[in-house]
């Protein structure tokens, strides 16, 4: 609330006293308070928005009051107000209610729209090929994990729900990306704790989150008597979160909200579960690194804003129904094979426009007539597209063709009401077409032939009267008057009336004259009000079409994602993968979708085979020095996987593929202690959270598990991990492991459905040549020397950690007791108590290590680990609880 500095007789004036009580109901929005010609500011908003929007700041002195004020006029809020909403503020708009008038002090103002970065109708503030969504989070409390979420993008009437786990939650909110979520204020910790704080939060009281008061929103919003046709009856926290955005709306004075129609359930059981390490390690829709590519960028060729929108939707929800991905491969592959075609359509969709967006406006009274006039464009270019999905002989592109309705009666409508190329703002008039309305075609008329009216009537009138000099004059007083030289005066008919005598003469008026010179003198405005009332005749009539636009709309989003995918095939040279019912992986010469398209000229991406199968081939370890391409392997395998379930093509030179339910992703990160826990901690919880999901479906990636600890922990965990993911009970989950540990090879031993791969790379001379292969076997070096020296690491350095490996390697025992760990764990496995490991000081390596055992120091500490394993059974031990063990034990060493 603006602070006025009281400096004389304390009074205010009526001015200040109107924004004070308009912005007491608005305590946290910046309000913008029309005065005449301006927006102003006061107080702190004056402030906040000086420093935004870079403009002057000053102060007004208000009847003895003081405040900071600034402003701008009325004609840049369509530039102002973007900025202020993008920079975080929830902006008020206050209006003049009523024209200025002599005999009103001050003219009423009200709040006639909230703005928020939820909340955006804007194109300014918006993106094309990406969805606006406001968010609501409800959670059930309690012990229980269950939380609600609702989805709106007001911009285009898409309205979501959904219930489930905190994780579940997560990963849709980072699908999801909403530009702001709306939460009861007592939940506020909570969310804080579970999501993090990337989010801009709107918490609001307590009692809107209620169920009565939230289902009566919905039902009056969708004009129902229950909710049971929605499909989302049964999802209460959910229909709370959906309530509370309604209400949300109507509190920012978004009222008319006839084109949310419908409201969807988010259901997660069509849809391969991503957790949301994958979404953010794949890179899906967001690239963590500067120059990164995001696969959707890759993938995406709309040219439509429906089919941008809709394409981030597929990338983060491929598809779990066979037919259904089989029915996106078969159009992918009509289209691909009828080049002619795939070049037609495109052609005709590059018309339409953001047709969502455009209807969403109409209820929302946002609509210019440049809008509408495009909403024509946009109908009229349905029906050839209609006839070219009609012809095309595939049963999915016919099906959309009869869905396709290209709406004659709203296209002639609007042709008949509106101008060819109307004016984009309804006060600059030149909107309604001619001869749709008399009454504005004679306005019109008026104004283009004004002066010829006039000689008519003075033509006219002399014949009548013959009174040949009789002449037609204006003045201020009494407008247009007929003027009779006294010679004549005798002449006047009784129906003139006599306004003024002259010395030579007396002017007359007319009835005729005076409705004449009404309309002349009115006209513009006249024709402005009636352009108005026949526009906004056209939007209501327009509502009764949003339903129909809207299904339009999707279709194009669909059919123009489907292009897309097809497009994508034709120039990178993919293929249509082959879905079974096998719960294999058989990918040949597959290649990573976005780092092909990044490499230099000249360069090649060297493709692989992968094959895995829960029977034979479950768990690939991949070993290779660092920078080999291990990390690219395992993402180009989930992403070709990802990729069909999308329905696009994929890049390999053949792919078969079971269908795949879930992915799981876990990168060993070298810091994760940020968060407060250890990074052995950290990967526990995750890689446990793995464990209780996984089933003979699932596609584990796991990336240097393990790394970010000590390679005694790291090589510890990757082996349980393994193990667990090998031998526990039905769930046999597709594993691909990369790793450093090239003692984890022994596995492969010891386990029948895990394998050793490595990619393969020559050494030359000192050197590394990387061939990017995938061979069978493991590799028998880690090569951080070799990347050390391509890091530009000092010569000196290099030359002494080549000794230095060289004495080690010599001892069978690598630098930091890589071989002792392996070693280590062999002896657990086989149950012989007495431990071989034998870790080596750094200040050793240059002479003979002495075969030290850590129970053989004096440390009692060591006393107390030697007791704590004397008692482990290890029989009776999960590879999990083993690991937890371990951790326990380095605890105690590390005091
Ligand atoms: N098959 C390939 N063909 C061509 N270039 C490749 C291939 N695979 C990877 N690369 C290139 O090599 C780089 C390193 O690959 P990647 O990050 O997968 O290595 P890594 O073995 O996982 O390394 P680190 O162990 O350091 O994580 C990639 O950025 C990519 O540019």
């Amino acid at each position: 609330m603006a602070k006025s500095k009281d400096k004389g007789d304390g009074k205010v004036t009526p001015l200040m006293k109107q924004y004070q009580q308009v912005k007491a109901k608005h305590p946290d929005s910046l309000l913008l308070f029309r005065v005449g010609d301006f927006y102003e500011t006061f107080g702190e908003d004056a402030i906040k928005t000086a420093q935004t929007l870079g403009i002057i700041q000053t102060s007004r002195n208000n009847g003895g009051s003081d405040v900071e004020l600034a402003g701008f006029p009325y004609h840049s809020l369509d530039t102002y107000l973007p900025r202020l909403v993008k920079a975080g503020y929830r902006v008020a708009i206050c209006e003049q209610l009523e024209k200025p008038s002599k005999e009103k002090k001050i003219v009423r103002r009200g709040v006639t729209e909230i703005v928020t970065p939820g909340l955006a109708v804007d194109d300014k503030l918006l993106e094309h090929k990406t969805n606006n969504f406001l968010a609501c989070v409800t959670y059930a409390g309690g012990k229980r994990d269950q939380y609600g979420l609702s989805l709106l993008d007001i911009s285009t009437g898409e309205f979501l729900v959904a219930e489930g786990p905190a994780d579940y939650t997560d990963k849709l909110l980072q699908s999801f990306q909403p530009k702001e979520v709306l939460l009861s204020k007592d939940r506020k910790k909570d969310f804080l704790e579970r999501f993090g704080d990337r989010f801009y939060l709107t918490p609001r009281d307590e009692w809107i989150f209620t169920e009565d008061y939230t289902q009566e929103k919905l039902l009056r919003q969708f004009q129902a008597i229950s909710l049971k046709g929605f499909g989302i009856e049964k999802l209460l926290l959910g229909q709370i979160a959906a309530g509370a955005i309604l209400h949300y709306l109507e509190t920012t004075e978004n009222r008319n909200l006839q084109h949310i129609t419908r409201i969807n359930r988010l259901a997660n059981d069509r849809y391969v579960w991503l957790d949301r390490f994958t979404i953010r390690n794949l890179e899906l829709l967001y690239s963590p690194h500067d120059n990164g590519v995001p696969l959707v960028e890759v993938l995406d060729h709309t040219v439509t804003p429906m089919g941008g929108r809709l394409l981030r939707k597929w990338v983060v929800l491929p598809l779990l129904d066979a037919e259904a991905i089989r029915a996106r491969h078969t159009v992918v592959r009509a289209l691909v094979e009828r080049p002619a075609l795939l070049q037609d359509l495109d052609e005709r969709l590059r018309v339409i426009g953001d047709l969502e967006r455009l209807i969403s406006k109409v209820p929302l009274g946002k609509v210019n007539p440049r809008e509408v006039r495009s909403l024509r464009a946009a109908l009229s270019a349905l029906g050839p597209i209609r006839r070219l999905l009609a012809e095309s002989a595939n049963p999915v592109l016919a099906d959309m063709a009869e869905r396709l309705d290209d709406l004659p009666a709203v296209g002639a409508e609007i042709d008949r009401r509106l101008q060819e190329s109307p004016a984009v703002n309804l006060n600059k008039g030149g909107v309604i077409a001619d001869g749709f309305d008399a009454e504005l075609d004679d306005l019109r008329d008026i104004t283009r032939n004004g002066k010829g009216r006039l000689a008519d009537i003075q033509r006219r009138e002399a014949e009548r009267t013959g009174i040949s000099s009789l002449k037609i004059g204006f003045n201020n007083v009494f407008g247009y008057y007929l003027e009779v030289t006294n010679k004549y005066k005798d002449q006047a008919p009784a129906d003139w009336t006599r306004k003024q005598t002259l010395t030579n003469g007396e002017r007359y008026i007319t009835e005729e004259l005076k409705i004449l010179e009404d309309k002349i003198l009115n006209a513009e405005d006249k024709i402005l009000q009636r352009e108005e009332a026949l526009y906004e005749d056209l939007i209501v009539w327009l509502q009764d079409y949003i339903s129909p636009v809207q299904q339009n709309a999707a279709l194009i989003g669909k059919l123009d994602c489907l292009l897309s995918f097809a497009k994508i095939a034709n120039r990178n040279r993919y293929v249509m993968p082959e879905l079974d019912d096998s719960k294999d992986i058989e990918i040949i010469q597959g290649r990573h979708p976005v780092i092909e398209r990044q490499l230099a000229v000249g360069e090649q991406y060297v493709p692989n085979d992968v094959h895995l199968d829960p029977e034979d081939q479950q768990i690939i370890m991949i070993t290779g020095p660092n920078m080999a391409g291990k990390s690219a392997l395992l993402r180009q395998t989930a992403l070709i996987c990802l990729m069909a379930q999308m329905g696009s093509f994929v890049p390999a030179e053949r792919a078969r593929l079971g269908l795949i339910d879930r992915v799981f992703t876990r990168v060993g990160a070298s810091d994760n202690i940020s968060s407060g826990e250890s990074t052995f901690m950290v990967e526990m919880n995750e890689t446990a959270s793995i464990m209780n999901n996984v089933t003979d479906r699932s596609l584990v990636l796991l990336d240097e598990i393990g790394r970010g600890t000590s390679t005694f922990d790291g090589i510890s965990i990757a082996w349980a991990i393994a193990e667990y993911l090998h031998s526990n009970g039905q769930a046999r989950p597709k594993t691909l492991f990369a790793t450093h540990y090239h003692e984890l090879n022994e596995l492969a031993d010891r386990h029948p459905r895990i394998r050793n791969y490595s990619i393969a790379i020559k050494e030359h001379g000192n050197r590394i040549i990387f061939l990017r292969r995938l061979v069978p076997g493991g590799s028998q070096h880690s090569f951080g020397i070799h990347v050390a020296r391509m890091a530009g690491m000092p010569p000196e350095i290099i030359t002494r950690a080549t000794d230095i490996l060289a004495q080690l390697e010599s001892q069978h025992i690598d630098a930091d007791g890589r071989a002792a760990a392996g070693a280590e764990l062999r002896d657990k496995e086989q149950g012989q108590a007495g431990p071989q490991a034998k870790p080596v000081a750094a200040r050793q390596f240059s002479q003979p290590a002495p075969q030290l055992s850590i129970f053989e120091t004096v440390d009692p500490t060591a006393g107390r680990i030697k007791a704590a394993l004397e008692e482990l059974n290890l029989n009776n031990m999960t590879p999990i609880e083993c690991m937890m063990k371990l951790n326990e034990l380095r605890r105690m060493l590390e005091g």
